[in-house]
């Protein structure tokens, strides 16, 4: 039997006691509201979700709740994003995590017995808008699957050395954009740009034609470093507070012409999305497993006393335009990562760069070594050469319409620990 609380959870539900992640919402306004009603809409704040409902953290913590020596006086929880409670590190993490767990225990009577707060701190998942956990400094993306990364060597740069000579030696990345990093939910329009030149001709200007999603995963950062004093790889973890799902969209026409020698640019600045709930390393403590055995052994700054991962199983579905149902396209694990999310952290900042809280630090593609588990279409139709089938209709990329949507669940003996989803849907180019 997993852990009871007095809030009902189904059983299939992502959100039990167990998991209790951190996110930033805001109340919809009621329907009776709606009409003429020229109020601003309420204020951002964090919450917690627990089965189909939201806790309300700024009610329960100016209702006092909060009573441990690191949150008791602290006004983390009001304040419209989590950056103030990341900055606060592990310590404050575990003491709420602590005191949330035993506030929405079926046997504690402080919340489930008094109705006017239980009123006012749970509501009911659909009448709540999500939005971004955090402000985004700055956004990192990094190349970690092995698999991935040999894919597309083999794409871009031919059969001979599909893994560049330096990948096996350092986790390899790129500076994102944070300003367009979106939450779930959020269309994105189909970007416009120069398309690589197809034989004889010159580059090619428009709607891409080759959007693709990746399936990745990404690290939000808590503590952070000054400039100057680098993380050590054994310290790494306690600078993630935690995961969420995020498909850093690609247009792969864009990508594949302006790349070299800098890496990506327009090709992916474009929108990428994440989910809204964070689940934290501690909920994830339950599904941790190896890591893949690197050789040759990393330098000694990044060379792990415990070298693992999290045992997180990854889907990716499509919905077309006009289709009742979405199809599944691929399915993946997190565990497949060749350099892990604390090695990320540390050869990040090995040269001194400082990371802020609510950083954003993507692993990069999270393909598996089957034909199944591609972590994106550019690997799934292997750069158009054949198409994927959803439910009667050919993909091989995506086409206007199409609504992607990536889930995680970590499957207990009897308990979930899941992310829900990450969704975006593809709009027309502009004229
Ligand atoms: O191998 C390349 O040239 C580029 C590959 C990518 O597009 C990957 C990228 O954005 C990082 C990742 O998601 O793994
Ligand atoms: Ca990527
Ligand atoms: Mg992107």
């Amino acid at each position: 039997m997993g852990l009871k609380s007095f809030v009902e959870v189904p059983r299939e539900s992502h959100f039990p006691l167990e998991n209790l992640p951190f996110g930033v919402f805001r109340p919809k306004p009621s329907s009776a509201t709606v009409a003429g009603d020229s109020s601003p809409p309420p204020p951002p704040r964090p919450g917690v979700a627990i089965g189909d409902f939201v806790l309300d953290l700024s009610v329960i913590s100016a209702a006092g709740v909060f009573d441990g020596p690191l949150l008791k006086n602290s006004k983390c929880f009001l304040q419209p994003s989590l950056n103030m409670f990341l900055e606060m590190g592990r310590p404050a993490w575990k003491e709420a995590r602590s005191t949330i767990q035993k506030l929405l225990s079926a046997d504690e009577p402080t919340l489930r017995d008094n109705a006017s707060l239980r009123e006012m701190s749970l509501l009911p998942m659909s009448e709540v808008q999500m939005l971004l956990p955090a402000v985004i400094g700055d956004y990192t993306d990094f190349f970690s699957s092995m698999y991935h990364a040999k894919n597309c060597g083999n794409i871009f740069r031919g059969p001979e050395n599909p893994i560049p000579l330096n990948w096996f030696h350092l986790p390899i990345a790129y500076h994102g954009r944070a300003s367009s990093v979106v939450i779930s939910g959020t269309d994105i329009i189909r970007p416009r740009g120069q398309g690589h030149p197809m034989a004889n001709s010159p580059p090619y200007f428009g709607p891409s034609q080759k959007l693709d999603f990746e399936l990745e995963m990404a690290a939000i950062v808590g503590p952070g470093n000054e400039l100057g004093k680098p993380v050590d790889v054994s310290d790494a973890a306690d600078h993630i507070f935690g995961l969420v799902l995020m498909n850093d969209w690609s247009a792969r026409d864009i990508q594949a012409w302006e790349y070299v020698p800098l890496g990506p640019f327009l090709g992916k600045s474009f929108g990428t999305t994440i989910s809204p709930w964070i689940v934290t390393l501690e909920a994830l403590e339950p599904f941790v497993c190896d890591a893949p055995k690197q050789e040759p052994q990393p330098l000694s700054y990044l060379a792990e006393k415990k070298h693992v991962n999290y045992d997180i199983p990854l889907e990716v579905w499509i919905k077309p335009a006009g289709h009742e149902h979405p199809s599944i396209v691929t399915k993946s694990n997190f565990k497949h990562l060749y350099w892990t999310i604390a090695q990320q952290l540390a050869h990040h900042t090995v040269n001194g760069c400082n990371l802020r809280p609510g950083d954003l630090l993507g692993t990069g593609t999270i393909s598996g070594p089957e034909s199944e588990s591609l972590g994106c279409l550019l690997e799934l139709t292997w750069n158009a050469q054949r198409s994927l089938t959803l439910n009667g209709s050919d993909r091989k990329f995506l086409e206007d319409g199409d609504e992607v949507i990536f889930t995680a669940c970590c499957k207990g003996r009897d308990f979930n620990v899941g992310f829900g989803t990450c969704t975006g849907k593809v709009l027309p180019a502009l004229p």
